[in-house]
């Protein structure tokens, strides 16, 4: 790799990409550091070392997902783009380096035909207006492309001409969703969705099995890297048939899927159970599940996982599982999960994270449970910018 750096037009008042001008050698360094920081004592106190970030080969085009709000602009126009750095003002963009680049001319055209058929967009310093933001999501491994209009109103006004004139100008959008946002939040996305054209979700395939999402479902960004990262955590879990997994936090089933895919593509059958607190991603699962054929292996349990551990520490739910595997969001897990872990006892635990700090928290519980780190891998799923993932393995010391 040379020290090749990449340039954007906006690079500095879009704050985006806050290690644009780092060349891309230097910032996994950087992140391969910061990791060795938060886990590399506790590592080596177990014995191992954390091994080599796994980095992009091209790290651009990598989002599968783009977003932009929407604000009024002079003479009547819709301005779409991205917030400035640390602001709610909107900077203009018809490209993004990191993108899908499928996605941004389908938002920018989301603004002109809005302002062509006078939808008013948001304003949010008095909550009216009813275009607020719309959300691009691309297959990775599919043409699917679902677009999201979020209104602050059930329907658009001329809804079914701005669908019409959006399906003309984009043949390529496969799926359009309104979802309603009458909040005055910070947060894109309200609860509500309603079809407009297509599916309302889309499909994209991972590690060889396919997966169907929703609007509001979570799915990793950066689907290249998604596969290195699920990789690493089916690998972890050292799979042999007849175990049983706890996929916790486990979004659209993804990762308990591909596990359940490759142990029965090894000639082993697995059972999974999977823990998610959101409604629609459990749906999702399900879904996913039967689309792959492993419906009978893999179920999907609409909890909060905290409450689920609590529950099966009551005995109100099977214990018995081999390999607990979490992936939390940022904020990491609780106390009560990790004691419900220990609880559990599964000789292996695997556990995904984003946001390395509450991770090394969280494993310096599951150590004093009588968990041992094996491995910890980092991961750049966010090129440019200082966040990285890690994927961490330990093993039950205790018999
Ligand atoms: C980082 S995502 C991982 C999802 C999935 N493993 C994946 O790779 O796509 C974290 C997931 O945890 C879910 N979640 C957040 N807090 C939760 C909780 N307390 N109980 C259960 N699920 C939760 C979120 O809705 C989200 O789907």
């Amino acid at each position: 790799m040379g020290y090749k750096t990449y340039t954007c037009p906006i690079a500095k008042s879009c704050g985006g990409c806050e290690w644009l001008a780092v060349p891309y050698p230097i910032q996994l360094r950087r992140k391969q550091e910061l990791v060795e920081g938060l886990l590399g004592r506790m590592a080596r106190e177990d014995g191992c070392s954390v091994g080599a970030i796994r980095g992009m080969d091209e790290p651009v085009a990598c989002r599968h997902k783009a977003a932009t709000p929407f604000a009024p602009g002079k003479g009547g126009r819709v301005r779409s783009g991205f917030y400035s750095a640390g602001t709610h003002r909107i900077v203009a963009c018809d490209s993004c380096l990191v993108e899908d680049p499928r996605a941004r001319g389908i938002l920018e055209d989301v603004a002109r035909v809005a302002q062509e058929l006078g939808i008013r967009p948001y304003q949010e310093d008095r909550g009216r207006g009813t275009l607020r933001h719309a959300v691009v999501r691309c297959g990775y491994a599919t043409d699917d492309v679902l677009l999201t209009v979020v209104a602050n109103g059930q329907r658009l006004p001329r809804e079914d001409e701005f669908v019409r004139r959006m399906a003309r100008l984009h043949p390529e959008v496969t799926s359009i969703v309104l979802n309603v946002n009458q909040r005055r939040t910070n947060a894109i996305l309200g609860r509500e969705c309603r079809t407009l054209m297509g599916p309302g979700t889309m499909e994209d395939a991972l590690l060889g099995c396919t997966f169907r999402i929703g609007p509001t479902s979570f799915y990793q960004t950066n689907p290249r890297q998604t596969e290195v990262l699920y990789q690493l955590a089916v690998d972890g879990a050292r799979l042999r048939g007849g175990m049983r997994v706890l996929d916790a936090y486990c979004g659209c089933g993804t990762i308990g899927i591909c596990a359940a895919s490759q142990a029965r593509a090894a000639g082993a059958s697995i059972t999974v159970v999977g823990v998610e607190q959101v409604a629609g991603a459990v749906r999702m699962a399900r879904g996913n599940a039967k689309a792959n054929g492993l419906a009978d292996s893999c179920e999907f349990v609409r909890a909060d996982a905290t409450a689920y551990m609590e529950d099966v520490a009551r005995g109100r739910r099977d214990a018995g599982f081999d390999v607990v595997v979490m992936d939390p969001p940022r904020a990491g897990s609780t106390p009560e999960f990790l004691a419900g872990v220990a609880h559990l006892a599964p000789s292996r635990v695997v556990y995904v994270s984003c946001n390395v700090k509450t991770q090394a928290r969280d494993l310096a519980l599951l150590r004093q449970h009588g968990y041992a780190m094996e491995s910890a891998v980092p991961v750049d799923m966010f090129p440019h910018t200082k966040h990285v993932e890690s994927v961490v393995t330990l093993a039950a010391t205790r018999a």
